[in-house]
């Protein structure tokens, strides 16, 4: 018996020792090991984590594996993970939305560098990483999440005449614009009504249980992109670039934006990093590079990923169906799934955890 706990006790430790970008405390200090036993010649090691962390705990199981055989002599490491995600502190002590633990605006200071398809992959590598997950397309200027999951010919149903329910795909619960009106009748959300009218969608959807909501907002730092960051409950910012200088320029605008209205921006994807030639694989940085690195440093931003232009990506996305989930063993999926895990413990570690009972108020 005494031997065991010996055994444990250094079990504990090996998981102690264990470092990973997405860790800032220690597994054993985060207090995420809930079971660590051995019964039947099997160590069974159970954690319980407060943000999305599936591929960082896929390398501490081949990482650790070998060593824990080796020292316990069991016949097998039994490794279980559940999730209990933490709801954060949100900006400007806002009150929740019913069902929603957090959300992150995926934001640009620039039409075009692909924000949309970022955020829904995002979004889809999040659920990926063992959280529930949902989408608001609040892209007032080209709602693009419809077509891109390919639900566009769908519209939420209205069951009590006030609520949606938002329309499923791929196991996200998304709502957008784009269901409720056709591409013309997009113009007339294009006032002062837009941040209303979404702060509205948002509201009257009848969320399910959402660790996440991705919101993908409008492109730009005008004054429709500010009242709309203000009135929204946002947990914290990501903001989406290309190394191009004239996005990099538009993207210092949105950190700033982000700053003035007391938001926290965890960091920086930069996207069309480097071209991949789709015949000999060949990478060039066609928009040249480092541009999103040095940006992040001088705002004391985290470069939270960069993600290559590929006309797979491209082509998933127009067939309705993100690279996330066509693509799932692609290194394009990989790269999605690196950044969702990156932006689930920024989240943490940069926010602060709150009762869900007080998020959950009535609004
Ligand atoms: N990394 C990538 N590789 C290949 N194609 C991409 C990549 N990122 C985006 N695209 C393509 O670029 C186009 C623009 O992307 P997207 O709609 O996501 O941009 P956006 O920033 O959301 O645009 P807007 O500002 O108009 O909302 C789309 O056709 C998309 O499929």
């Amino acid at each position: 018996m005494h031997k065991i706990r010996a055994k444990i006790m250094e079990v504990k430790k090996i998981l102690e020792n264990f470092s990973h970008p997405t860790l800032q405390k220690n597994l054993i200090e985060l207090g995420a090991v809930k079971t660590c036993e051995i019964v039947d010649q099997h160590l069974i090691i159970k954690l319980v984590m407060p943000f999305a962390w599936q591929i960082a705990f896929e390398e501490l199981k081949s990482a650790l594996t070998p060593q824990l055989l080796k020292l316990t002599n069991v016949k097998e490491v039994k490794w279980h993970i559940e999730y209990n995600i933490a709801t954060l502190k949100r900006a400007n002590n806002q009150h929740a939305i019913n069902n929603i633990k957090n959300i992150i605006a995926i934001s640009s200071g620039k039409g075009g560098v692909g924000k949309s398809s970022t955020a829904v992959n995002i979004a889809l590598a999040l659920q990926k990483q063992g959280a529930s997950v949902g989408i608001l397309d609040a892209d007032i200027y080209g709602p693009s999440i419809p077509t891109m999951l390919g639900t566009e010919k769908q519209q939420p149903l209205t069951p009590d005449n006030k609520h949606m329910t938002p329309i499923m795909a791929y196991g996200l619960a998304s709502n957008s614009i784009g269901y409720l009106v056709d591409s013309d009748g997009a113009m007339v959300w294009r006032g002062p009504m837009a941040s209303k009218a979404l702060l509205q969608i948002l509201q009257d959807t009848f969320w399910p249980e959402l660790d996440y909501l991705v919101i993908d907002m409008p492109p730009g730092t005008g004054d429709i992109q500010l009242t709309l960051a203000q009135s929204i409950p946002v947990t914290a910012a990501v903001i989406v670039t290309t190394p191009q200088d004239i996005a990099l320029i538009d993207a210092k605008k949105g950190i700033t934006m982000f700053t003035k209205v007391n938001i926290p921006t965890l960091g920086i994807i930069e996207n069309m990093s480097y071209h991949i030639c789709e015949n000999c694989g060949h990478h060039e940085a066609i928009f040249g590079e480092g541009g999103a690195k040095r940006l992040s440093e001088q705002y004391h931003t985290t470069l939270l990923g960069q993600i290559p232009l590929h006309k797979i990506l491209r082509q998933d996305l127009d067939t309705g169906k993100p690279t996330v989930i066509n693509h799932p063993e692609s290194e394009f999926t990989q790269i999605y799934c690196q950044i969702a895990g990156r932006i689930a413990s920024e989240l943490y570690w940069q926010g602060q955890a709150i009762l869900p009972d007080i998020s959950f108020k009535a609004l």
